[in-house]
This record gives C-alpha cells, structure tokens and sequence, in this order.
C-alpha cells in the first residue's frame, strides 16, 4: 500500500506543493496529470524518497522502482550488464528473462548505440520491472516518442504491470494514456499545488 501525506513542499521562498493526499492499494493505478510545472515531478520524487525535505509523511511499500524522462543507459555496458549493474542479485538468466518480455531477447550482447530509439526505451522499461518492485513509478518516459513508439510502449508496459501486478503512479500529460494502461487519471489543482486522492 502507498500512503501520501504531503502538507507542503517549498524550493527556497517559492510554496510548490500544498496539501496532497494519496492513498493506493497494492496493485492500483494511477495517472498523475496537471499542467507544466505544477509539480507532478517533484511529487513524485517525494514518493520515491528521492526528496526528503518536505513537511509530511510518505509510507511506501519496501521496492520502488523509477523511470525517468531519458532512457538513462551506460553507453559502455552491453544490455545484460544494463540491467544487472541496478540488480547485483539478477543473474544473467534473469536479465535474459527481462529481455524477452520487452522483445530484446537477442540483444543481450549489444551496446545501447547498436540499438533503436525504440530499443533503447525497451530496455530502460526491462530494467523498470526486473526489480519485480511492489510500487512503479513513471515520469513521463514516453513524452517525447513518436505516436506510433508511444502507443507500442504504453501497451509492453500495460502487459508488463498486468504480469507483475505493481502499484503504478504514472506522471503524463496526455490523459489517454491513462486508459491504455487502465489507470485512473487524477489531477493536481492550484498554487501551491494540491492533490486528492482517488
Ligand atoms: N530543484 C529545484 N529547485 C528549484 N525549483 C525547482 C526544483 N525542481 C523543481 N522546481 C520548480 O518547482 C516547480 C514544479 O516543477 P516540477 O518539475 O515538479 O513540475 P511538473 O508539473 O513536473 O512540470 P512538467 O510537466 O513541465 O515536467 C517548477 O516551478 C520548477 O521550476
């Protein structure tokens, strides 16, 4: 279960975040929508635990994991070592299993240049679910994509979640991407920025 309560989030003088409260059981889905720098970003981050300097309390389950905006690949390591570098228990094995699930099975061996864009995005979203985390966490990982890449990538990670079964808080601007990953779409309001649960 993910249990947030932000009373308030400031970056020197400037309030971002006002009260937001958001409450999910194991397995819901959630799509985090709001205008350009409401501070969907760094309500998230706070879910992460990456921010700690905020008033409140966040109660998160034990395995997160977070993608980012950019694939955020070692150039210098083949796909296996890309993902077992941010798993030092996954054995090669494991990495393969990865692989094949996002269609990358033969490309344990490449280097991230020797990939597409769409590959590239594949295996960062390999290494999103091989930790088999309890909370997934997304920050607009497929905004920049092209339609068709998007739509390809929406629906490997809807399977992706279907399998594992992780709580997913989504960060999007396009609110359709909520129902490709049968999510529901909430919105933050306001200045400071306020959220309520679904
Ligand atoms: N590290 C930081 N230091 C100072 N201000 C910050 C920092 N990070 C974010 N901000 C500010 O906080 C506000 C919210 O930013 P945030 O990135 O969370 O918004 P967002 O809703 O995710 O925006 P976008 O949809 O454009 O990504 C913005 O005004 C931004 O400039």
């Amino acid at each position: 279960m993910l249990d947030v309560n932000v009373q308030g989030k400031t970056f020197g003088k400037q309030q971002i975040l006002g009260p937001c409260q958001l409450t999910l059981q194991a397995g819901q889905r959630v799509c985090l929508l709001g205008p350009s720098g409401i501070g969907k970003s760094t309500l998230l981050r706070i879910i992460a635990g990456l921010d700690k300097s905020y008033d409140g309390q966040v109660n998160r389950p034990d395995t997160i994991a977070f993608m980012f905006q950019g694939p955020n690949l070692l150039e210098w390591r083949n796909c296996y070592q890309n993902l077992m570098i941010f798993h030092p228990k996954s054995t090669q094995a494991d990495a393969h299993n990865a692989l094949e699930l996002v269609g990358l099975g033969d490309k344990g061996q490449h280097f991230p240049r020797q990939l597409s864009l769409g590959q590239q995005r594949r295996l960062a979203l390999a290494r999103t679910f091989l930790s088999h985390a309890d909370l997934v966490l997304l920050d607009e990982p497929f905004t920049s994509l092209d339609p068709a890449l998007k739509a390809d990538m929406l629906e490997l990670t809807r399977n992706l979640l279907d399998q594992s079964g992780a709580t997913l808080v989504h960060v999007t601007h396009d609110e359709t991407e909520a129902e490709i990953l049968n999510a529901e779409a909430i919105r933050m309001h306001g200045k400071p920025a306020t959220l309520q649960s679904p």
